[in-house]
């Protein structure tokens, strides 16, 4: 957890930039996991949160799938995680799309400063749009899943958290992510208010939520490695091409 000071210049003009860029490779090279606290710092975080609470308000949010409360084993189903996908250039998303282009840059900043210039290898040249995700509570999870099992083009998974006040033993809400090759270690992650977290997308991080007995936001940014991406656009149509973004003259 790397506390970073920060104000409102823009990211890559950030004193810090480049020591966050540096422990985003160096966590992602040894552990394929990396957790940065105050990414935004308590101002910003908070406008962000405003914009998603402001969002689930107007009951935009998809509603969440059904899921059978196999905690309590009835056959009383609860409504899981409710998302909207957002590009962040609407009118009442401007913070979410700072954040947005915050993440696109010390992704792609850590992209071209590793010393082989790119970050685990990969030539990122887009993302997807933010999925903005909540979970109501009331036991509401998701199961254990990896997020790009079949190279589908998506490389790193970054999700910012935005949970105030969250105890972990009472709100529950755990992400746990069995890392592949760690045998029985997992890493749990609190998704705490002002928290990014990164992930390798592929089937080295497996991950689950549980259960939540508190409302949940969170926002995911899934970035794409240009190869993949095209051998999959060969293979099968990439389902909802609509929430996909592709960088400007990505190198
Ligand atoms: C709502 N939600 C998710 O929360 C996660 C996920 O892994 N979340 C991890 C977390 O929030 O810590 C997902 O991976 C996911 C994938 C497709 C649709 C919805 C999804
Ligand atoms: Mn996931």
């Amino acid at each position: 957890n790397h506390s970073v000071v920060s104000t409102d210049v823009p990211m890559s003009k950030r004193s810090d930039y480049v020591d966050l860029c540096r422990n985003i490779i160096r966590d992602m090279d040894l552990y394929g996991v990396c957790v940065l606290d105050n990414f935004l710092g308590y101002e910003r975080g908070m406008s962000v949160l405003n914009e998603v609470m402001n969002l689930y308000s107007m009951g935009v949010f998809k509603d969440g799938e059904l899921v059978r409360n196999k905690a309590s084993n009835n056959l009383k189903t609860i409504r899981g995680d409710e998302i909207i996908w957002v590009d962040g250039r609407e009118n009442s998303c401007k913070h979410i799309g700072q954040l947005i282009s915050d993440v696109d840059s010390v992704v792609m900043g850590s992209n071209q400063m590793n010393d082989n210039g790119k970050l685990g290898n990969y030539t990122i040249n887009g993302r997807t749009k933010a999925m903005v995700a909540c979970y109501p509570g009331h036991g509401s999870h998701y199961v254990k899943h990896v997020d790009n099992p079949n190279k589908d083009g998506r490389c790193i998974t970054a999700i910012y958290y935005l949970n105030k006040d969250w105890d972990i033993k009472e709100n529950g809400g755990l992400l746990r992510i069995f890392p592949e090759g760690w045998s029985d270690q997992v890493a749990d992650i609190e998704p705490l208010f002002d928290r990014i977290l990164f992930f390798w997308s592929d089937r080295r991080n497996p991950h689950e939520v549980q259960p939540a007995f508190k409302t949940r936001y969170a926002i995911t940014l899934w970035y794409f490695d240009g190869n993949e991406k095209e051998e999959a656009g060969k293979k099968f149509h990439v389902a909802s091409q609509s929430n996909i973004c592709c960088f400007e003259n990505a190198t």
